[in-house]
């Protein structure tokens, strides 16, 4: 079982009084670490000074917690992951969640978490931001979920239901949020995150697999924090920034064809396969981060703290 004891004790010594008690926990997604410049009184405290944190090895992934102040008046405070754990860096899913685990421990009620993500659905464009409603992870129905083992907690349930795992609330306060802004519209989506284990990105037959299952958007990360953050009694709030498409042509562009125009001297359109990078993922993170924090701000502002301070859905 984890000791959280060690951690505690090290953020107690790091972090001034006023910022030791989070009400809003942050997850930053690829690229998307900016969030932290809202933050006011910021303290940086590095992954290497706490017991039972490792390391994050992807480019566009600090590896710091920020506690600060966000929002409007006075601020909440909130506890940010500037970077976060992926099981196919090659860490145990029980440090993965490790840090929500934390984050629970100083009192979070309400986690934001935030990922770049890629579209299945043909009708979100690049640039979009998905408020997530539900989610497919193949990894967690073939064995490879973070509340597998012994009960790190008798108090937290068992089996844990997950019809309910994203918060309504917190969805909905997303669509005011934006209202409230002005932002037009089709900025924002509705949908469904599938988790994939990465690091590959999806083949043309996998992205048809995923959305004839009905993701809309394909990710390598999030789903078990979300899972960890509800066994703690977290509500939960996921924002997939869509940073690129999935290529999935639905017609089979047939080389057996192209080739044969071509050997009867006949033209042939020569089809060039189009593939998604990693850099491609940061640069949309990069221009559409002040969206993403601008939007995470506002919620926070909204988030009743009456309401924070008791699980809701
Ligand atoms: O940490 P997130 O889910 O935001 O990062 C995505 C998934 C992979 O880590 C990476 C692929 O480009 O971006
Ligand atoms: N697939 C999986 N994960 C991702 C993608 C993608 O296309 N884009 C960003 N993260």
């Amino acid at each position: 079982m984890a000791d959280f004891s060690a951690t505690l004790q090290v953020l107690k010594e790091l972090v001034p009084p006023a910022l030791q008690n989070p009400r809003v926990g942050i997850i930053c997604g690829s690229g998307l670490s900016g969030l932290a410049a809202t933050l006011r009184q910021t303290v940086l405290v590095p992954y290497d000074r706490l017991p039972g944190f490792v390391q994050s090895t992807v480019p566009g992934h600090k590896s710091s917690l920020a506690f600060g102040l966000m929002g409007s008046g006075g601020g909440v405070p909130v506890i940010a992951m500037l970077g976060r754990f992926h099981p196919y860096e090659g860490h145990r899913l029980s440090s993965v969640v490790f840090p929500v685990r934390v984050m629970a421990k100083m009192g979070v009620n309400d986690i934001i978490i935030t990922n770049a993500a890629g579209a299945l659905n043909p009708e979100l464009a690049v640039g979009t931001i998905v408020v997530v409603h539900d989610h497919i992870a193949l990894p967690n129905l073939t064995g490879m979920n973070p509340l597998l083992g012994p009960q790190t907690n008798l108090s937290l349930p068992r089996f844990l239901p997950l019809s309910d795992a994203y918060s309504r609330l917190l969805r909905k306060l997303v669509f005011r949020a934006a209202h409230d802004l002005s932002i037009k519209r089709d900025a924002l989506a509705e949908g469904t995150y599938a988790w994939v284990s990465g690091p590959t990105y999806e083949t043309p037959a996998e992205g048809r697999f995923l959305r004839a299952a009905g993701a809309d958007v394909v990710g390598m990360s999030t789903v078990p924090e979300v899972l960890a953050a509800r066994e703690e009694g977290m509500n939960v709030l996921v924002l997939s920034l869509v940073t690129n498409a999935v290529v999935i042509p639905m017609d089979y562009r047939s080389v057996r064809d192209e080739f044969e125009a071509e050997n009867t001297g006949m033209s042939a359109t020569s089809v060039v396969d189009e593939v998604v990078s990693h850099e491609e993922v940061l640069a949309l993170g990069k221009l559409k981060g002040d969206l993403m924090k601008t939007i995470v701000e506002k919620v926070i502002d909204l988030i009743p703290s009456d309401v924070s301070m008791s699980v809701q859905n």
